[in-house]
């Protein structure tokens, strides 16, 4: 007889993973972001931890802004470099597998069409930044939802480097968010203007977008 594995239930029945998603899905519902702690399962952050430390230094290319034509390299928003994730790694199949359980989730939770997901590792060294910007562009339909987490064992206060979630426009105070290894941060991209602080150790995370579908005439439009 086959083995059948067994998928470790939470106290209500649901899975661990249902568990979250629930929550994420709830906080979305509720204020259009969700920040959890600890909240990626410790198998795929220390499988993410592990590959992003092999990855050859020269692999990361100089972060830019936009895609194809519009896309510019400019040091006045960005400074950090990034490396596009893929499913070929054991890591990257890992972290695209639990992104595509909770795209479904959502989907079938929130209806929020979400079609295909693309993301990528980024390392921004001590003094790196992130100027405050939009994922997305209101009426673009690319970007839907922004997912965050962090791959920094034993991250201080005093190590910069937060990730600071405007509510709307008007908000200049923001919430910060430590990028401590295991943080899940999740948002409408459309929605939230943030911006990621200069550290003063490297700052490794990863950043995701679940787009819609944009295809006109049966192309399917490319995630980037
Ligand atoms: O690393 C982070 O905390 C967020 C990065 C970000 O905003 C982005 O890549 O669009
Ligand atoms: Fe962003």
């Amino acid at each position: 007889m086959a083995a059948v594995k067994r998928i470790p239930k939470a106290n209500d029945g649901n899975t661990i993973d249902e568990t979250l998603f629930g929550l994420i899905a709830d906080d979305l519902v509720n204020q259009g972001f969700s920040i959890r702690h600890g909240a990626l399962p410790d198998d795929i952050s220390s499988s993410l931890y592990a590959h992003q430390l092999e990855l050859n230094s020269n692999i990361y290319v100089d972060a830019g802004i936009g895609r194809g034509d519009d896309y510019l390299k400019t040091e006045f928003v960005r400074t950090d470099e990034i490396c596009w994730i893929t499913s070929d790694s054991e890591a990257g199949s890992k972290w695209v597998g639990w992104t595509t359980k909770l795209q479904r989730f959502l989907n079938q939770r929130l209806f929020l069409g979400l079609f295909s997901f693309e993301s990528h590792f980024a390392h921004y060294p001590p003094g790196a930044y992130y100027k405050r910007h939009y994922d997305a562009f209101r009426g673009q339909a690319n970007r839907v939802l922004s997912i965050v987490t962090y791959l920094n064992p034993g991250w201080g206060p005093s190590d910069g480097g937060e990730l600071v979630v405007y509510r709307d426009e008007k908000d200049r105070e923001g919430i910060k968010v430590v990028p401590l290894y295991g943080t899940v941060v999740a948002f409408l991209s459309e929605e939230f203007p943030h911006e990621v602080l200069p550290a003063t150790r490297d700052r490794y995370s990863v950043a995701g977008w679940f787009r819609v579908n944009t295809s006109i005439n049966n192309s399917i439009d490319p995630p980037r």
